[in-house]
């Protein structure tokens, strides 16, 4: 039997937590890059207990444990694109930002996970500044939910019009080069519809409004999506265009397991083939 090598295939890092419901976290993201037939890579910044109905404990890495991860993987293995997720304290976040900068990462999506759905801080103060200190400037894209994007505002958002505002002011005052507000947790019309904002063009980004309650993991499934697009050679824009059609069809597909809100369904769509 002929044996086929694969001898080019791009390669992704996320830099997450691990949810043990499988539904969030580095458990996603490394779905999300399978399915995109990017090479998965990880660095593990904290474990937590969870399921469909939340957190119930979360264990932070030593800082020096993320870093020999993400050093172990682009030293040997290289490393086309890299997401970050559940970053947890400001010992982690300055640790990852050194990272990024020393071993020059470029591609790098941070989901500024602060917020859990149920409206939670996850990250104190001090921990979200050392994250638009040290992180965000190093990014080419931010992704934050209605409620991160509060924080790193101050702007209250209940409509497309806050929602635009805060992509012109994350751009104008957090020196990232391109913003996405997602509008996941938004009611209405609004739900569903995310805006992008790169310092020239503001776009309503909208797919079909998916009518389902399992929506655990969409967010970090976006994130891997854009990043594993970039790892695969596309422009920022194109990449997140594409993963949201992504995450609406994984939504479409969401698993109705467990007693709350279950997670997208990565792979379903691959059932219709
Ligand atoms: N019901 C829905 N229908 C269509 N798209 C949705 C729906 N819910 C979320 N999305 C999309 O999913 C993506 C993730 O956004 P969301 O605001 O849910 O992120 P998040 O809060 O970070 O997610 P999570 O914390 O659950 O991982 C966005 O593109 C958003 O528009
Ligand atoms: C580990 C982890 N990362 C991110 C999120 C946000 O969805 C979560 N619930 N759990």
């Amino acid at each position: 039997m002929d044996v086929t090598k694969v001898s080019r295939v791009p390669v992704a890092l996320t830099i997450a937590g691990s949810d043990s419901g499988g539904g969030a976290g580095i458990q996603a993201d490394l779905r999300t890059f399978a399915f995109h037939c990017v090479h998965g890579t990880s660095a593990v910044t904290c474990i937590t207990a969870q399921n469909t109905l939340g957190v119930t404990r979360v264990d932070a890495m030593p800082p020096e444990a993320v870093v020999a991860q993400i050093q172990a993987v682009a030293e040997d293995i290289g490393v086309q694109a890299a997401k970050t997720g559940m970053l947890l304290n400001k010992e982690i976040i300055g640790a990852v930002a050194k990272q990024v900068e020393l071993l020059q990462i470029e591609n790098l999506v941070v989901d500024p996970v602060m917020v859990s759905r149920a409206g939670a801080q996850l990250i104190d103060d001090e921990a979200v500044k050392i994250l638009r200190e040290t992180l965000l400037p190093l990014a080419v894209l931010v992704t934050p939910n209605r409620y991160e994007a509060q924080i790193l505002t101050g702007i209250e958002i209940n409509s497309l019009l806050e929602m635009k505002l805060a992509a012109e002011y994350i751009h104008q005052h957090l020196a990232v080069k391109a913003v996405l507000v997602k509008g996941g947790g938004m009611t209405g019309l609004e739900r569903g519809t995310d805006v992008w904002f790169d310092g020239e063009t503001l776009e309503i980004i909208t797919t079909q409004q998916v009518d389902t309650k399992n929506t655990h993991g969409t967010g970090c499934t976006l994130a891997a999506a854009i990043t594993a697009n970039l790892a695969r050679g596309e422009n920022l824009f194109t990449a997140v265009q594409k993963a949201k059609d992504y995450v609406t069809v994984a939504l479409t597909y969401a698993l109705d397991i467990g007693k709350g809100t279950g997670p997208v369904g990565h792979f379903y769509p691959l059932l219709q083939i």
